[in-house]
């Protein structure tokens, strides 16, 4: 097996990231909460070895939100089910650290890494949308607000998760002694923004602690990535841009001492497979069919603060936004106007890309075409330094998910990047990821094990 073995999450949203996947034959229409659907596609994912199902999530809709926003699970719920369900693969779920509280949400993720046998991860967001302070009693923090929060809320959880040594829980049936006490930590945090005395009431979990996944690309939250993240989730771009994006991510690690190897860069994409170019082609326009140019136009004002595109005229270029979205997906509205005016762009040709290709997480045009071809990309951007891995976002998650495992793995796997098994039975395991030690184990050992060897990384 190739040390450069290919992880892969799969996205698993509803019907597929095009807005009306749920139109396309090969979904149920009810797929964001059919949960029988939900389970096929989870084990299709783990017998084919990929790595992790990814749940995203938002906490504000209004009536042109797209169709899977409107009706879906809530992460940690569908998680928890679907542990039950399968029984290699990670399962990695969104929550908001501008919107929830660091001891609950401390519980859940270390409940569900322990229900799982150690496959649990959070992907930490701060939020974008203004709306969800209006669902939750608050003002809605600025972007640089936000991050604060999270900088603080991610200290609070990974110490919280750190409350009992591995051993403190003796149950020694004779002598009635269920724990040892000078194993228990509190934490006694006491900060700007939370006051959490601790301990958490639920032991440390298989992994040591659940994995910390990361989206947010700002250099705010590249910095919170490098101190806290063990992955992180990215907008795909070109490969010279996923090459710069994966050096600042790994440089700012090895900038807090710690191991770049030991955080795993997932451009997102959402490939459009087919047997042969022409083929792709034809399934690429079958996508398209899925959507008018008015969904197009509402799926583009999700990402700049839901401005309203209908104003301007769709043939002209793309106009220019000034500081929308700034406040919101700050780092993909900025790459939308970007290549909108790199490219010359019209509004059409922007709303229409983006609604098909983009999809939310990425650019996919360098992954539209024949299995050949999406294999041998794939296989470059990790040899070049653009990805650890890869965020599988398909446009329709029922005939994308079996393009991908019938036409593309075994072409990955064939030239040593796949493998039909997961390494180990943890998430971490899956990555190569050592289990997590808590800070108070073996502090002098842990600090060791996250020196940074000069030369390390890719
Ligand atoms: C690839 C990617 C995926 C994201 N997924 C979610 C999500 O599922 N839910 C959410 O509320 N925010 C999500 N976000 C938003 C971020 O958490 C963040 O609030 C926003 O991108 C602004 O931060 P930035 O400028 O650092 O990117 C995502 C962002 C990126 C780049």
């Amino acid at each position: 097996m190739s040390s450069k073995r290919i992880h892969f999450g799969v996205m698993l949203q509803g019907a597929g990231v095009n807005m009306n996947a749920w139109r396309h034959p090969s979904v149920p229409p009810n797929a964001s909460i059919n949960f029988d659907f939900y389970v096929e596609r989870a084990r299709k994912a783990e017998a084919a070895g990929l790595d992790f199902v990814f749940i995203a999530d938002g906490l504000y809709i209004h009536e042109k939100s797209f169709p899977h926003f409107l009706n879906r699970f809530e992460p940690v719920a569908i998680l928890s089910a679907l542990a039950a369900m399968t029984s290699r693969i990670g399962l990695v779920g969104t929550m908001s650290t501008s919107y929830s509280d660091p001891y609950t949400l401390a519980r859940q993720f270390g409940s569900i890494d322990m229900i799982s046998g150690g496959r649990a991860a959070w992907n930490a967001v701060t939020s974008p949308l203004e709306g969800s302070g209006r669902n939750y009693s608050r003002a809605h923090p600025d972007h640089a607000l936000r991050y604060k929060i999270a900088d603080e809320y991610l200290e609070v959880v990974t110490k919280l998760w750190d409350s009992w040594d591995d051993d403190a829980f003796i149950r020694d049936v004779k002598s009635g002694r269920f724990m040892d006490p000078s194993k228990m930590h509190r934490l006694d945090h006491h900060g700007p923004f939370f006051d959490v005395e601790g301990p958490l009431n639920i032991a440390r979990s298989p992994q040591g602690q659940p994995l910390i996944f990361q989206a947010g690309a700002s250099d705010a939250g590249i910095e919170l990535a490098a101190k806290y993240a063990d992955c992180v989730f990215t907008n795909g771009g070109t490969l010279e841009k996923a090459q710069t994006f994966y050096r600042k991510v790994k440089d700012a690690a090895r900038a807090h001492g710690r191991n770049p190897d030991h955080i795993k860069i997932f451009p997102g994409t959402g490939p459009v497979i087919g047997a042969t170019e022409e083929a792709a082609q034809e399934r690429l326009r079958e996508y398209g069919k899925l959507l008018t140019i008015e969904d197009a136009l509402n799926y583009l004002s999700h990402f700049f603060q839901q401005h309203d595109f209908s104003v301007y005229p769709l043939d002209e270029p793309f106009p220019d936004l000034g500081d929308l979205g700034k406040d919101g997906f700050r780092s993909t509205s900025e790459e939308i106007s970007r290549i909108a005016r790199e490219r010359g762009l019209t509004l059409r040709e922007v709303a229409v890309e983006t609604a098909t290709l983009r999809a939310h997480i990425g650019t996919s045009e360098t992954f539209t075409g024949s299995a050949e071809r999406i294999a041998g990309e794939m296989i470059r951007w990790i040899d070049e330094g653009a990805a650890d891995g890869f965020m599988l976002g398909f446009p329709v998650l029922g005939c994308g998910l079996d393009d991908f495992v019938d036409l593309v793995l075994p072409i990955l796997a064939e030239r040593g990047y796949h493998d039909m098994q997961t390494q180990g039975t943890t998430l971490r395991d899956h990555f190569g990821l050592p289990y997590r030690e808590s800070v108070y184990a073996h502090p002098a050992d842990a600090a060791a094990e996250e020196q940074v060897p000069a030369m390390a990384g890719r």
